[in-house]
Order: C-alpha cells, then sequence, then structure tokens
C-alpha cells in the first residue's frame, strides 16, 4: 500500500487505462474467433440443408453450422466419424473427410458415394433435407504446416479423393504455401470420377503448382489419361521422385493401397516419405 500511495497518482490513472485497453483489446480479439462446433468426446447433430445428386450413386451433403460464422474446426486432412443406422435399423460409424476448409464458414460438406450395400451407404441415401447428421471429431493422424515438404505427390482411387482434394485445396488458396501437390487419381470409368469439376478448376487456377493425372480401367473412346491400373511407370512419370522433401500420400480402396505401396517401394520411396489416411 505504501508502494502505491509513494507513486505520482496520474502514473497510476495511467497504467490503469492501459489495462483496461489491452483487456478490451484481448476481449474483441478473442471474441472475434469463429466458435468451433466439431466435439472429439460427443457426438453433435447437423443438420442437412441441401442435397445435390451429382451422379447415380453419388450426392453432396451441406450441412448447416448453429450460427452464420461458425467453423466445424476440422485441421487440414483430418476426418469426422458420422453416425446413422443401416438398413436393418443397427448403429454405424464410419469416417469422411469434409470437402470444404475452415475458410467455407457456417457450414460443411459431404461428397458421398454410396454403394448399393454399404451400410452407411443406406443412411446417407435415406437422407432428406432437414434431417440431422452425428458427427464426432476431428480424427486423424495427418498433420499439416505449410512448408513442411517442397511436393505432395498424391494417389487416390475413388472417394479416397476427398482428403486429397482437401489437402490440395488448403496448400493452393493459401498465397504464402508454395508447395507444389502431384495428383494420380484413378477411376472404373468416367462417370466415377468425383469433384472433377473442382479437380480441373485448381489445375487452371494453380496451372504450376498443381498437376493433375486421371487414370480409368474402363475410359471412353477419346481419353488422353491413363489406362488400366496405376503403374509404377505412370507413379514415375506423375508424382516427384524420392527425395527427403516430399511425401506421398494415399487414400484408396484396399487393393489399391496395397499395390501402390508395393510399387512405392520398389521405385525407392522410404517409408517416411509415405502417408495412406
Ligand atoms: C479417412 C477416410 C475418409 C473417407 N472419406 C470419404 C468421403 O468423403 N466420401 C465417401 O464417400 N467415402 C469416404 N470414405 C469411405 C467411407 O468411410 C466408407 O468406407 C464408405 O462410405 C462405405 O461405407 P458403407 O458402410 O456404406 O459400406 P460397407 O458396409 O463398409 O461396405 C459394403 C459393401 O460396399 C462396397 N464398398 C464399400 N466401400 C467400398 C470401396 N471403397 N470401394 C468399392 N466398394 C466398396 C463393397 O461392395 C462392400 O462389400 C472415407 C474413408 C476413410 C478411411
Amino acid at each position: 500500500m505504501d508502494f502505491l500511495e509513494s507513486l505520482d497518482p496520474q502514473i497510476l490513472v495511467g497504467a490503469a487505462v492501459a489495462v483496461v485497453v489491452i483487456a478490451a483489446v484481448a476481449y474483441l480479439f478473442s471474441s472475434k474467433k469463429p466458435k468451433v462446433y466439431l466435439d472429439p468426446e460427443n457426438f453433435k447433430d447437423f443438420k442437412l440443408v441441401k442435397r445435390t445428386q451429382l451422379s447415380h450413386n453419388v450426392a453432396k451433403f451441406k450441412f448447416e453450422l448453429p450460427t452464420p460464422t461458425a467453423v466445424l474446426g476440422l485441421p487440414i486432412g483430418q476426418h469426422i466419424s458420422c453416425r446413422g443406422k443401416d438398413a436393418q435399423g443397427e448403429e454405424i460409424i464410419k469416417p469422411y473427410t469434409p470437402t470444404t476448409l475452415d475458410s467455407d464458414v457456417g457450414y460443411f460438406e459431404l461428397v458421398i458415394k454410396m454403394y448399393p450395400q454399404g451400410r452407411m451407404s443406406h443412411h446417407f441415401r435415406e437422407m432428406r433435407v432437414g434431417d440431422h447428421l452425428a458427427v464426432k471429431g476431428p480424427k486423424g493422424r495427418f498433420k499439416y504446416q505449410p512448408g513442411q515438404v517442397r511436393a505432395f505427390g498424391m494417389l487416390a482411387g475413388g472417394s479416397g479423393i476427398t482428403p486429397m482434394f482437401q489437402v490440395a485445396r488448403a496448400i493452393l488458396e493459401n498465397p504464402k504455401d508454395k508447395t507444389k501437390v502431384h495428383l494420380i487419381y484413378a477411376n472404373v470409368t468416367y462417370e466415377d470420377i468425383l469433384l472433377m469439376e473442382e479437380l480441373d478448376g485448381l489445375a487452371r487456377n494453380y496451372p504450376d503448382r498443381f498437376k493433375i493425372y486421371y487414370v480409368l480401367n474402363q475410359p471412353p473412346e477419346v481419353w488422353d489419361g491413363g489406362v488400366g491400373f496405376v503403374s509404377k511407370e505412370m507413379i514415375q512419370e506423375q508424382l516427384p521422385a524420392p527425395a527427403h522433401d516430399i511425401q506421398i500420400l494415399r487414400c484408396g480402396p484396399p487393393p489399391m493401397n496395397k499395390a501402390m505401396a508395393g510399387h512405392l517401394e520398389a521405385l525407392g520411396y522410404a517409408p517416411e516419405m509415405q502417408f495412406q489416411f
């Protein structure tokens, strides 16, 4: 107290004003942070506000966040667990990767391929606008910091494109990130290719940083992409060569992942240069 009384009152008032200003600025900044809704421990319900059929078995589902300025709060390259019911009414939980980022505020989107016998596919097939989806997360081991590698090579098959698309978008839409992305995307037919418009848009907008090579088992008559299964030669031609500052990401059906792991090993990609979603 003696110390405070010995201080000049003007200094005391100045210090008090400074404390109030700093507290107000800190409050303003913290309250500007968008609210994150994803919870790693508890499922939360999100309302389906739009459903767009993209092909006979693929649809885009748009879910609303509780406020228009909220974000889902999903780190780049991670996924969410979705809970639903199969055709027998049994509970089922499966992983999905939103195609949106936290720069898309107020909503998130899932692109879902629905298989005739698929259990969670049944749940999505039955979902209508106004229904709610139970979601928990984030989940996943993938961590991304801009510039952590010079280049990514990506090997995607079918719906395995969704984590690749999310990571590629995050890299390319960040003007400070100079990372290059080389993607090989395999499907059975042309009609099976997911997010083609969006992927071609990225290739057009970022020609120096993003390259895509489509591979089809059953190509149409006129086709300038790869044919058959993804081969060692395609990987050699399209993806960055083995080096300490590159990484190859894989996401596809289990037989494709296994074949790709074999090709990568034979081509000299060390285990730390590879990641499977
Ligand atoms: C990290 C991660 C992210 C994912 N993100 C997405 C996503 O964004 N969008 C999406 O659509 N899927 C995604 N998946 C796949 C998803 O989790 C399910 O595996 C898929 O929806 C099938 O589940 P299901 O319960 O309907 O089929 P299941 O009941 O598991 O399978 C039943 C039958 O469906 C067919 N089937 C199932 N999966 C495949 C497949 N991959 N290839 C060929 N036939 C198959 C088979 O005939 C199978 O016997 C992701 C998977 C992982 C691991």
